[in-house]
């Protein structure tokens, strides 16, 4: 009989037995850091810590080693209409660049296909592409724009990212109820019928 064997984990979340070089040097790193920050880096709570945080770092900038492209490619498909479609509520999670403290929220879209429709989840996918680096809000939102123009050719898109900013909540100004909206409204989503159609969507629970 055979036995099914588990899920493979994610490289990103292996126990790296033989880190790689600059792997190596971001774990010393985090350590400096937490020794200068007064803590025993060798006490037993914290002696592993360095090495869980850069494996957590390397995801959480994964980012800058994928495309859009790459990540849409096998996904488009004939346009079937030329309606406006509206995919919102996607989750992301970023990291601001100025504190590189998390910022995260919702992203709403909408096009106008042209040729092309893309497959569903491809949108959450191109989304994390950009949020997993170090990030402003408004570069996010225009950088998934750009890359939904760029691969879909649509007649228009739009994009608005709704955020909280940890670096706004729990030190500076201490804003807990705040959050931020963004966006990015192109070709026909400019248009004050087609905006409106978008925006009551996004706004619509
Ligand atoms: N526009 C924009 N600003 C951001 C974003 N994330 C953080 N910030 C802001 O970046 C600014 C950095 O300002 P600085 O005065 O250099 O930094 P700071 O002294 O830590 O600022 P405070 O947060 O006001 O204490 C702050 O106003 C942050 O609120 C973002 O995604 N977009
Ligand atoms: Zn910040």
């Amino acid at each position: 009989m055979h036995q099914i064997p588990p899920p493979a984990p994610s490289p990103l979340e292996l126990d790296d037995p033989s880190p790689l070089p600059e792997a190596q040097a971001l774990e010393a790193t985090v350590a400096r850091l937490i020794a200068q920050l007064g803590e025993d880096v060798t006490r037993e709570g914290l002696q592993r810590t360095p090495a869980r945080v850069a494996r957590s770092l390397r995801f959480l900038t994964s980012g800058y080693a994928q495309d859009a492209q790459s990540v849409v490619r096998g996904a488009l498909f004939r346009a079937e209409g030329a309606e406006l479609v509206v995919v919102k509520g996607l989750e992301f999670y970023s990291l601001c660049e100025h504190h590189l403290l998390p910022f995260f929220g919702r992203v709403h879209i909408g096009y106008v296909p042209g040729e092309h429709i893309l497959g569903l989840s491809k949108f959450a996918r191109v989304v994390d592409v950009f949020a997993r680096r170090l990030q402003v809000q408004e570069r996010l939102t225009v950088q998934v724009a750009d890359a939904l123009e760029g691969v879909l050719r649509p007649r228009g898109v739009g994009v608005v990212v709704e955020a909280s900013h940890l670096c706004m909540m729990m030190r500076g100004v201490q804003q807990q109820g705040s959050s931020t909206r963004t966006s990015v409204l192109r070709g026909v989503l400019g248009d004050p019928g087609v905006r409106e159609e978008f925006l009551r969507a996004i706004n619509t629970p």
